[in-house]
């Protein structure tokens, strides 16, 4: 490719409601070549990382050298080219496995996006001590990783195992379930259940299943407010596991119905996540779009200037009865399988996650693929074929992003668990790139706005021509990120690298498909932002002259074509 080539196209954005139609538009703009006129900045003494403020806070615009870039992400450009870097985004879930500083530094050099504290276990302070560590990490070693905060929500499950991490249930074992107190040891083969109509909402005869079917028992007895039951499929029981109950093969579920999404302990929880900064807030067994819509303007009441995205959770019939508004309205979804299979057939399972993928990417929310991608690492350090297959069927349907439960939280090789996740990833990644082998997606147009119109057709154009010219990297200069959403949603074969002025938005972009997000205090003018990037850039190595880059602003809706000079 010649260096000394380049092209810039640009298309001027008319106020949203100014010009209506293309028909109107100015032509564009065709100006060879480009660089030439551009002095290029000449790198400075290698610019430091600038220390993150990790509160959305920008970087003081008065500094010129502000460049944020993890030294993870820095050595895998350096090493293997933009082509091999990573796409999927990786969630891990944090718990006691996990939980101190050095271990969570361990899952961030891994490639951990997104640390995911589940509000279901452990207290407020044990998750702010969580939260703190990983804004510690970001702050010192200048990664981005998010955090996501998972709530309860009104399911029912059994109560802690009275400080056990797990107890073993036999086959024809009598169990007692039970809404008793008890005060400080449990009585053997006795579980708590958190639910207070429970012994009356179960009748003789229902079968009773442990996390969506692990573990299986039938009701032999009730006796106030204990209920007998036999153990009919064995298998270890969890603290706080979920519980169902199904009658003549179905669930029973008038009650959880009745029971609000957001529980009086969720908003508690909820006001913490508020207080605490958190990025992503997750929903737990969303029924309809009200109640995100209800959460949002909660949030934005609470926090004027707060950015915390809503991610639904697709874990219940109802979810999926709602689907396509649930998804509009929330900021991205998950597939929450673990719940899902308890309430659906295990067998629709896979249809399910196909299609929210799917509607997730039509209506550009990023999407998690959750839930035993690789449950048997919690206790083996190799993956199952099954397992492999599984994570590997996800990434070719080209959700955002994976996570990681249990193998995480309190696993036996947490590492190793993700250390899978990203070779599998990279590989299915680069088998799809050699060899084409995705459908094309049909993208209806997303925005409201003739602006977002426009916005829409610049990033599927700038794909289009970074796929066809065979580019290596598309850079994208986005103030709230909605630029490099519509990249990414996409799904070019080379890289985005999104850049972006405020740490917030570079750990929201952190869980979508192919972004590779960095801050960068920038202004209006493209050209000496674009050569500030290259000189920043080509100081660190991580890009060389005659890469050819393809570069898309939302400040000035522009596509321009260039090779680094
Ligand atoms: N903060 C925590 N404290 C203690 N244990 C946890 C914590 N987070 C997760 N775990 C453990 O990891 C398991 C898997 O996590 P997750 O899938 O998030 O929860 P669940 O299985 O309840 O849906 C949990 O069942 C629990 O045993
Ligand atoms: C992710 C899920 O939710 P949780 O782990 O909170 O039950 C799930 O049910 O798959
Ligand atoms: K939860
Ligand atoms: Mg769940």
């Amino acid at each position: 490719m010649s260096v000394s080539h380049s092209l810039n196209l640009r298309l001027f954005a008319p106020p949203p409601t100014a010009i209506p139609t293309h028909a109107h538009q100015p032509p564009p703009t065709l100006l060879l070549p480009r660089h030439r006129r551009l002095p290029c900045l000449r790198a400075s003494s290698s610019p430091e990382i600038l220390v993150s403020d990790n509160n959305g806070v920008p970087a003081p615009p008065s500094d010129p050298s502000s460049f944020e870039v993890d030294a993870v992400t820095e050595a895998e450009l350096k090493e293997n080219g933009f082509r091999s870097t990573r796409r999927t985004k990786l969630v891990c879930t944090v718990g006691p496995a996990t939980c101190g500083f050095e271990q969570l530094e361990a899952l961030a050099v891994g490639g951990m996006n997104v640390a995911r504290i589940n509000m279901c276990h452990g207290t407020r302070e044990w998750h702010k001590e969580v939260i703190d560590r990983v804004r510690r990490l970001n702050h010192e070693k200048g990664f981005a990783v998010a955090i996501m905060m998972d709530t309860e929500g009104s399911e029912i499950h059994m109560g802690d195992l009275g400080g056990s991490s797990s107890v073993k249930a036999d086959d024809g074992e009598i169990w007692t379930f039970s809404v008793r107190a008890f005060d400080s040891t449990l009585p053997q083969h006795t579980i708590n259940v958190n639910y207070e109509g429970f012994a009356e909402d179960v009748q003789v005869g229902d079968e009773l299943l442990v996390d969506g079917g692990m573990v299986r028992f039938e009701v032999i007895q009730k006796i106030g407010p204990d209920v007998e039951c036999r153990c009919t499929d064995p298998g270890l029981l969890l603290p706080r596991a979920n519980l169902t109950f199904w009658r003549n093969g179905s669930l029973v579920r008038e009650r959880n119905a009745m029971l609000p999404t957001i529980s009086s302990k969720d908003w508690l929880d909820i006001d913490f996540g508020i207080a605490e900064g958190v990025d992503f807030i997750a929903i737990s067994f969303v029924k309809s779009a009200e109640v995100i819509t209800h959460l949002k303007s909660y949030i934005a009441a609470r926090s004027r200037d707060s950015d915390i995205s809503v991610i639904a959770k697709i874990e219940s019939i109802d979810s999926l009865k709602n689907l396509e508004e649930i998804i509009q309205t929330a900021d991205g979804a998950m597939v929450a399988r673990g719940d899902l299979g308890a309430q659906i057939p295990l067998e629709q399972v896979p249809a399910a996650q196909q299609r929210i993928v799917q509607l997730c990417r039509q209506l550009n929310k990023p999407v998690i693929v959750a839930s035993q991608l690789l449950e048997s690492m919690i206790e083996y350090p190799t993956p199952t074929r099954a397992e492999v297959a599984d994570v590997s069927e996800a990434v070719r349907q080209r959700a955002d992003a994976l996570m990681l439960s249990g193998e995480s939280a309190m696993g036996q090789y947490p590492e190793k668990a993700l250390t899978v996740l990203r070779s599998v990833s990279l590989r299915i990644e680069k088998w799809w790139r050699e060899d084409k082998r995705y459908e094309a997606m049909l993208l209806p147009s997303v925005g409201s706005y003739f602006s977002e119109k426009i916005s829409e057709e610049i990033c599927s154009s700038a794909a289009k021509m970074a796929d066809n010219l065979e580019v290596d990297a598309i850079f994208v200069y986005t103030k709230t990120g909605y630029m490099a959403s519509l990249l990414s949603r996409c799904r070019p074969d080379c890289p985005i690298f999104a850049f972006t002025t405020t740490s917030s938005v570079r750990r929201h972009l952190n869980l979508q498909w192919g972004l590779i997000p960095f801050r960068l205090s920038f202004s209006d003018d493209m050209e000496s932002n674009l050569n500030r990037t290259f000189a920043l850039l080509k100081a660190r190595n991580l890009i060389k002259s005659g890469d050819l880059v393809i570069a898309v602003s939302d400040m000035l809706q522009s596509i321009q074509v260039m090779n680094v000079p």
